[in-house]
């Protein structure tokens, strides 16, 4: 098979996700902001409001004027009102004075700080304070954290719990966001049977669906996921050219590499069009992405079969397709340092699963696991990172600075 790239490098892979990604950007939509969480932002959101709104108190206490504090004397302060955290009322600390205020509660007019209940003593109508604070104190201003006009969040931004507070705090109900795409799983293999059902000799319980359907919806994703296919030619092309016209993207684990039952490249060969085929990376070689063709207007990700192959091919080329689609920022890369030498016998960029350790030094480390075969899923389930170990034979001393996919 010619005609499109083929075992080619890593970098190479993510270059044409990117570039097919952004070919197929989903469609911008507005969502109510109860349902945008996690969502891609399509567009910047601006600041109408400042943030605060208005000048108020940190702490539960006393509003007043910093300059009386030293010309107060044993009588203190007169408690001239009060001024809850609600409405604002029309109060204002004239010298001498002070006002009763919670956190929160707007500053009244006139004062300049605020003094923790705490610290102070209130006697017949009288407020003493016991430590002066310096001028200002617990008084948050208006704009400190925002002002109106200001981008709170731009295009490409991930909607997390924090930044949907920063936009519930501008009274926005809806946001402009990527539409997620819409994604169908398959898993193929005439060896597989779905747990709870007898497993005859030579069957395997059919694991990577679940694995699959996990990982997706980590990505914020709903996938659908089909019964499993056998390795039938005719059922199988049926089955995508369904899913290629219903859905944005299909994912397909198994059947990609060259045995006498692969036949998805075949297929895709001659009804889409493929973006490449067979990355230098270990897991997940075989790994194919292509347009659909004939197939449908959904881009197809052919995962290979084998277990580790899917956690590494999803986590390093399929996630990163699915983020493309919403426009999504890219991810920060982080790396850690090795707890023990590797030795790399072989010349694929390899995705080595590890557990991640966080030191009181600060540093990042991580443990590799021996087991290294693409079948060792327990070592997958003992880890939580992939560790990128570049292309070449090389030995990697111990606190070696390498890469890391957390999952
Ligand atoms: N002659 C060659 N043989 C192989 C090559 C190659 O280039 N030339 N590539 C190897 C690599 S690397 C990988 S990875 C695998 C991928 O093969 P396929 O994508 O065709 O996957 P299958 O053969 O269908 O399955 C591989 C393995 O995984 C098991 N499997 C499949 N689906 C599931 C599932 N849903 N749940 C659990 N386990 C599953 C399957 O039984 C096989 O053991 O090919 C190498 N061979
Ligand atoms: O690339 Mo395959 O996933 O090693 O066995």
């Amino acid at each position: 098979m010619s005609g499109f790239p083929t075992r080619i490098a890593y970098a190479e892979a993510c270059e044409i996700v990117d570039a097919l990604a952004a070919a197929h950007l989903l469609p911008a939509e507005r969502t109510a902001l109860q349902r945008a969480h996690g969502r891609v932002l399509a567009e910047p959101v601006m600041a109408t409001l400042a943030q605060p709104p208005f000048d108020n108190a940190a702490m539960d206490g006393f509003a007043l004027r910093h300059a009386d504090l030293a010309t107060a004397g044993a009588g203190g302060l007169r408690l001239a009102g009060e001024q809850f955290a609600g409405a604002a009322l029309d109060l204002r600390v004239g010298p001498g004075e002070c006002v009763r205020i919670t956190t929160g509660a707007p500053l009244p007019a006139g004062a300049d700080t605020v003094v923790m209940k705490e610290n102070a003593r209130v006697e017949d109508g009288r407020v003493r304070v016991r430590e002066a604070p310096e001028v200002g104190r617990h008084v948050r201003r208006a704009g400190e954290d925002a002002g109106a006009g200001d981008a709170l969040a731009q295009a490409g931004d991930v909607l997390t719990p924090a930044r949907i507070a920063l936009c519930a705090a501008q009274g926005l109900t809806e946001l402009p966001v990527r539409r997620p795409p819409t994604v169908a799983v398959f898993t193929t293999g005439d060896e597989l049977v779905e747990p709870g059902l007898p497993l005859r000799p030579g069957q395997l319980y059919n694991s990577n669906r679940e694995q699959l359907m996990g990982l997706m919806r980590g990505a914020g994703l709903d996938p659908v996921a089909w019964p499993t296919l056998p390795d039938v030619p005719g059922q199988i092309e049926s089955a995508l050219r369904h899913a290629g016209h219903a859905f944005d993207l299909v994912v397909t684990c198994g059947g990609v590499s060259a045995g006498e039952k692969d036949h998805l490249p075949a297929l895709l060969r001659e009804l889409g069009e493929i973006a490449f085929w067979k990355v230098r990376m270990k897991p997940g070689m075989p790994v194919l992405l292509a347009s659909g063709g004939r197939l449908g207007d959904a881009l197809f990700l052919c995962l290979p079969g084998n277990p580790v192959s899917v956690l590494a091919t999803w986590l390093a080329l399929g996630r990163r397709l699915v983020d493309g689609l919403q426009g999504r920022a890219a991810r920060p890369r982080l790396h850690a340092r090795l707890t023990a030498p590797w030795r790399k016998r072989h010349e694929r960029l390899e995705f080595l699963r590890g557990r991640l350790q966080g030191g009181e030094d600060g540093v990042l480390r991580v443990q590799p696991d021996p087991a290294d075969g693409s079948h060792r899923m327990r070592a997958a389930a003992d880890s939580d990172a992939l560790i990128l170990l570049a292309e070449g034979e090389r030995e990697y001393p111990a606190d070696a600075a390498v890469e890391v996919l957390p999952y």
